[in-house]
């Protein structure tokens, strides 16, 4: 086995990706879109919690910190949370596009073992767009944005609006988060774009 994947490839008429104007400044802490959402909530006690960073291009910066309650393996963090880190950090992307995007495909390779206790550094960045579908890659290191890869990605992410959680979410969360003004206003902030 090489290791290789069979990335997501953006097609012919792809185009580069544009930073929206009123996307986030340079360093700017993005804040969590949902307080439930177990990627970045601060309502979830054992939530990943990650901290997205706007980048000075289409791209974005994140911290995660591995927790005993992320374990796969004993002292080792389950690739499925990782995966997970990296999708939130990859889904912050929308914020510099200015779209609400969801993760269509997600392809990830695992290339360290990553310790309890461990400082992920993650990097994402949307390379191309085509039409409602954003093309994406991320890295994780460990220890420092310099440190060593533990998991790189690629990624489609499609573009929806807000009536797809309308649609699809449940009533009971729709209408709580519905009710909350500084939710609202989160979701607002993307339906803006022209
Ligand atoms: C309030 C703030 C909240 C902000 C909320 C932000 C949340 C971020 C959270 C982190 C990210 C997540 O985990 S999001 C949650 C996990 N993901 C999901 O739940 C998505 C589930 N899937 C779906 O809902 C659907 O399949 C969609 C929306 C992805 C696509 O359905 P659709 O809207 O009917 O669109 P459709 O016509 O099928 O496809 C449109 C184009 O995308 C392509 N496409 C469709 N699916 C895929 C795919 N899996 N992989 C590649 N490409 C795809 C099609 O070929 C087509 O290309 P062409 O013919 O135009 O060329």
């Amino acid at each position: 086995m090489s290791g290789r994947t069979t990335a997501p490839t953006p097609p012919d008429g792809a185009v580069p990706p544009v930073r929206h104007p009123d996307a986030p400044a340079p360093g700017e802490t993005i804040g969590s879109h949902y307080e439930y959402c177990f990627g970045c909530g601060p309502g979830v006690p054992h939530g990943l919690h990650v901290e997205v960073r706007a980048g000075d291009g289409v791209c974005v910066s994140a911290e995660f910190r591995v927790k005993e309650a992320h374990q796969g393996a004993p002292g080792l963090a389950h690739g499925g949370v990782l995966a997970t880190a990296l999708d939130e950090t990859l889904g912050s992307l929308g914020w510099m596009l200015r779209v609400i995007a969801v993760t269509g495909r997600l392809e990830t390779d695992f290339l360290l073992p990553v310790p309890v206790d461990t400082v992920l550094h993650l990097h994402a960045e949307v390379t191309a767009v085509h039409g409602r579908k954003i093309y994406a890659a991320a890295t994780g290191r460990i220890g420092g944005p310099e440190g060593p890869l533990a998991l790189r990605a690629e990624a489609v992410f499609v573009e929806v609006k807000v009536d797809h959680f309308i649609e699809h979410g449940r009533p009971a969360e729709i209408q709580a988060t519905l009710a909350n003004p500084d939710q609202v206003k989160v979701a607002r902030a993307f339906e803006v774009n022209p």
